[in-house]
């Protein structure tokens, strides 16, 4: 077992430790809809240099490769050309703009925005991860660098997420990355109850992706369900670098605490060790097998840091992960086992050998399902394509009808377009609820563009004025007064789909908002009213939306030519 000696850093902020209450391990129950998961604030303990930084506003890539591991290099190289051909360096649009369609926003950390995009270049989708705050110092630049130059590391290894390029414009910095299926904690929520077996395929994949940065005397430190990403071929890839530090280098003194769910108490101590991810990954774990909803603070924070784990919620999992899950959380970080330690576990020796006996057949498995998935992309292709294009001829004539519409009745006498006006019906829907916009002018319209998949409501805004309505809950929770440990099960309603069609968009929401009518003529919502609004707009469910559609096309069939 390696554990690295204390540094001797500021203190950090002691948990909010209130009296001690026996557990009652109650299930978590709809009243805890009231409360909104904020991402913990991080405490950043390196002094930041507050100098002025600007990158150019032409893209440039960012690379590392080739550079020697561990040389202790501060500057990347910097390769103008590396950038694909079809971008024009003269045009206003950013690289991302032209090279890439956006197709939805599909997560958000405290650092950055992941969108789902199409390439123009080759067809095909790719996670391309923003930066959320434009550099504020040449130092906060470095630190972002650091994730780049971790991911093209890892890259190529089965249980880290594939990386593809890095470029900066416009003091931003964006990565492309492959598109996985989920995360971790998504697939938590929709399935709930996770086979026993999974859980342990999951473990042998984290141990295999943890036992790469450990062998190299690196420690993630944000280890979370959030940041395991669920690949194509189902395998667990660990993502999010962003907190990565180097146990043998200078950025050590640089460590920032990650997730307090998930954090191992020696922490706030400033000792930051291999041991740590091993807690970090033993409290995922926990949260796997139970369904637990993890407490961010308070007395139940400090008892599954005391080794006293909830006994009713962990009944059902086998001694063996009940053992193991009880060793990687032992208060002690010395007392914890290492990554060969637990890879050595018989459970996990004997998954590992079935991997190898089967990969043969897996790696056909694999390549029969992408190539399924690739013809049926090339249909998709198709079908959108012939969508666009009956919807844009649908779109020009009904603006066609519309001017023609309006420049016959400018035509007509007032009197003459009272009468007609009266005849022509009123276009009206129902408001349902509005978006978050309406309450944290940090989300932005782009957030509620259509997914092909669920949208997930973004993880780190919460929908402030949603608190009254009590309908949305957020991914990290807010530190609850409660003194018993509580079951997710009731965060599950926590995401809407939203899918284009001919005339807009509509909102499905899983949820039901308490309904207020209003009525607002003429209300449709374009994917241009939704990128260009400054302004909250509303939810529309599927029939109301259905009904003015229908009352659209009335109007139009009604008016005289
Ligand atoms: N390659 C990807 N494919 C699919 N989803 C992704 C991908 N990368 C990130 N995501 C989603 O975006 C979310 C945020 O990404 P990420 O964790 O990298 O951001 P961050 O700002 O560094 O987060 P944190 O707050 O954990 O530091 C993830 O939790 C995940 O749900
Ligand atoms: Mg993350």
């Amino acid at each position: 077992m390696t554990t690295e000696s204390a540094l001797p850093l500021p203190r950090l902020p002691v948990p909010d430790i209130r009296a001690e209450v026996a557990f009652q391990h109650s299930q978590k129950q709809n009243e805890r809809l009231q409360e909104y998961r904020l991402r913990p604030p991080k405490l950043r303990l390196a002094n930041r240099s507050h100098s002025s930084t600007s990158t150019s506003t032409t893209a440039h890539a960012i690379s590392f490769r080739g550079e020697s591991d561990g040389n202790g290099k501060a500057l990347p190289e910097l390769d103008a050309n590396a950038l694909s051909g079809s971008y024009d360096r003269s045009m206003n649009e950013t690289y991302f703009e032209q090279c890439f369609t956006r197709l939805a926003k599909i997560g958000e950390g405290s650092f950055g925005e992941v969108f789902k995009v199409r390439s123009k270049e080759d067809g095909r989708m790719y996670a391309i991860k923003m930066s959320k705050e434009l550099y504020r110092s040449e130092h906060y630049r470095q630190e972002r660098l650091e994730e780049v130059r971790r991911y093209e590391q890892f890259s190529g290894h089965a249980n880290f997420v594939q990386f593809y390029r890095a470029w900066e414009q416009n003091d931003r910095l964006y990565m492309q990355m492959e598109l996985c299926r989920e995360s971790l904690d998504r697939y938590l929520v929709r399935r709930r109850d996770i086979p026993e077996e999974t859980i342990w395929n999951i473990l042998l994949d984290l141990l295999l992706a943890l036992k790469n940065l450990h062998d190299r005397n690196l420690i993630h430190l944000d280890i979370k369900l959030d940041n395991v990403l669920i690949g194509d071929d189902d395998s667990c890839k660990l993502a999010d670098f962003g907190l990565v530090i180097d146990v043998d280098r200078a950025n050590r003194h640089q460590a920032t605490e990650g997730d307090s769910r998930y954090m191992a108490p020696e922490i706030l101590q400033g000792k930051f060790s291999k041991a740590a991810d091993i807690f970090s990954l033993g409290v995922a774990m926990l949260e796997l097998s139970c369904f637990l909803e993890l407490p961010h603070n308070g007395p139940l924070w400090q008892q599954l840091r005391s080794g006293v784990l909830p006994h009713d919620f962990m009944k059902n999992i086998s001694p063996e992960l009940e053992t193991l899950i009880r060793q990687m959380m032992s208060p002690e970080p010395e007392a914890r086992p290492t990554v060969d330690e637990i890879l050595s576990h018989k459970k996990l020796v004997s998954l590992l050998e079935r991997r190898n006996r089967w990969r043969l057949i897996i790696k056909m498995k694999q390549t029969i399902r992408r190539s399924r998935k690739a013809a049926w992309s090339k249909l998709c292709n198709w079908k959108q394509m012939i969508f666009s294009f009956v919807t844009s001829i649908l779109t020009t004539f009904i603006h066609r009808e519309a001017v023609s519409n309006r420049r016959r009745r400018t035509l007509d006498s007032p009197m003459q377009q009272q009468v007609k006006d009266k005849q022509l019906p009123m276009i009206s829907m129902r408001l349902h609820a509005l978006t978050p916009t309406a309450g944290n002018n940090r989300n932005t319209p782009i957030e509620f563009l259509p997914g092909e998949n669920y949208l997930h409501l973004s993880q780190q805004s919460t929908p402030i004025n949603f608190a009254t309505h009590n309908k949305i809950v957020n991914s990290t929770p807010v530190n609850h007064n409660n003194h018993s440990f509580r079951s997710r099960k009731d965060l599950t309603k926590t995401s809407f789909r939203a899918v284009e069609n001919d005339c807009g968009i509509e909102y499905l929401p899983d949820i039901q908002y308490s309904p207020a009518a209003i009525s607002r003529p003429n209300s449709f919502l374009s994917l241009d009213d939704l990128e260009q609004s400054s302004q909250p707009f509303i939810l529309l469910d599927k029939s109301s939306l259905q009904e003015c559609r229908k009352k659209l096309f009335t109007q139009l069939d009604n008016s005289p030519i």
